[in-house]
């Protein structure tokens, strides 16, 4: 067993029994029953609506501050497998589930999940009205929550959800970062997925990873297409970075409010222009941010595996898996450019516009030239992907990792090596021939890029 799946199954402690309580700070209270570890948590209460995946979700660094509902109700069925985990210890505060599972039932699983949750000190509840707690968080707004296994009065809950540390402002990536460089290599790839997936591609690439609380599978997915990653902390000078001479550098996912990231988006100001750049999630926000451009938080955030997503260069629809709270403020990169943005009017605040006019719309940024908006959510208009036309660098909202979630957006990993190749047409890649690239069947789908 490797040494990561030795931690993550490490430990004794058993679920704890009896009630557990969650309060928002608006006043809401819904009651169950401890299904994890004992104890009092506070974070931000949101909603994923992956159907599977829970453990993927539960380890991603990103969650790290929140308290996360699954809308799936049964949550728990396959148990624990720790090569699906995303790092080695869970970063989420707490887990509110409709019907938790302790009976697992599949040859991969090494524990039941309640109890992983004890051993990692992660308290959950189960038999909560998740339905009527998302429609809450749907209608009333993400907010500041406590679920608890010691404290069962309502009152004195909401008075602590109200009195607790919002997390808009800190910065969380610092808490899931690295302390040290370390090289992640094909060695790196878990044993287990074999039978799944294809080989990865001779490393060809020299990539510098940014790791603000980076998942796994991304790190998988880069050495997958080539890519010889050295992860180093969030906070790396871009002249350490620099004087490694990547042929690229990648930033990575990580949780919380990214303004309060300034220690890597200062770095990524340095590193615009002078190496191939990609960014997803956190690192997209953290190129945006150092292009000057305002973030917004959102209503309740985009959690899930089925967001569409329209690729407005190509008129693509993604099936995307994603996790943000927080999203581009498109028109605050520059004003458009009118003769790259057909159907000019001016901005527009909601970008599914440019959907039905059949354009990538392209700013003119006082920073770094031509900004294009490769990327809308059709669910909401928000903005999903941008590329810079002028310097090598792009990125992406949501998660072409998936883990969990779909493939579609594999094809972005290939498009940064293609980046890395020095190709203006990286971005161009038909999402058909390379949805699936990576798994084994793949092969004969002729995917580019990402096997052997
Ligand atoms: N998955 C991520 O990288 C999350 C990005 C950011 N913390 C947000 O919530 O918007």
């Amino acid at each position: 067993m490797s040494e990561i799946s030795e931690r993550l199954l490490a430990g004794t402690s058993k679920p704890a029994r009896g009630r557990a309580v969650l309060a928002l700070e608006d006043g809401a209270v819904f009651e169950g029953t401890a299904a994890g570890a004992e104890g009092e948590v506070f974070g931000e209460i949101c909603f994923n609506t992956s159907l599977e995946g829970y453990l993927e979700v539960i380890t991603d660094p990103s969650y790290a501050g929140q308290i996360i509902t699954m809308t799936y109700p049964q949550i728990g069925n396959y148990g624990v497998n720790p090569d699906d985990c995303q790092s080695d210890a869970p970063a989420l505060r707490g887990l509110v589930v409709r019907d938790m599972c302790a009976t697992p039932s599949n040859w991969r699983s090494a524990m039941s999940l309640p109890d992983f949750l004890a051993r990692h000190g992660v308290v959950a509840a189960e038999g909560i009205d998740t339905r009527a707690l998302v429609r809450h968080i749907r209608d009333h707004g993400a907010q500041r929550a406590v679920l608890s296994t010691t404290d069962a009065d309502a009152a004195s809950l909401v008075a602590k959800a109200r009195a607790s540390e919002s997390i808009v402002g800190v910065n969380l990536a610092a808490t899931v970062s690295r302390a040290e460089p370390a090289a992640f290599t094909a060695a790196d790839l878990p044993e287990s997925q074999r039978f799944a997936l294809a080989d990865p591609a001779a490393p060809r690439y020299k990539v510098v990873a940014y790791d603000c609380g980076a998942k796994r599978s991304i790190l998988e997915n880069l050495v997958r297409v080539g890519c010889d990653v050295t992860a180093v902390p969030w906070d790396t000078p871009a002249e350490e970075v620099l004087a490694l001479n990547p042929d690229g550098v990648f930033l990575s996912n990580g949780p919380g409010d990214p303004e309060a990231v300034e220690g890597t988006y200062r770095q990524v100001e340095q590193l615009l222009g002078k190496v191939p750049v990609f960014g997803i999630c956190l690192g997209h926000q953290m190129i945006s941010k150092a292009c000057g451009a305002v973030i917004e938080k959102l209503k309740f955030g985009h959690r899930g595996g089925n967001q569409p997503v329209m690729n407005l260069r190509t008129g693509r629809v993604e099936i995307t898996a994603q996790n943000h709270g927080f999203g581009l403020v498109f028109p605050s990169l520059g004003p458009l450019v009118p003769e790259l943005s057909a159907g000019f009017r001016g901005h527009e605040d909601d970008l599914r516009f440019w959907a039905k006019a059949k354009c990538a719309p392209v700013v003119a940024n006082e920073r770094f030239g031509r900004i294009q908006l490769t990327h809308v959510n059709l669910n909401d208009g928000t903005a999903e992907g941008i590329a810079c036309l002028d310097i090598p660098a792009f990125s992406v909202q949501y998660h072409p990792e998936a883990s969990p979630g779909p493939t579609d957006a594999h094809y972005l990993f290939t498009a940064f090596t293609r980046l890395m190749d020095g190709r203006d047409d990286y971005l161009d890649i038909d999402i058909a021939t390379d949805r699936l690239g990576g798994w084994r069947f793949a092969e004969d789908a002729g995917a580019e890029g990402s096997v052997a």
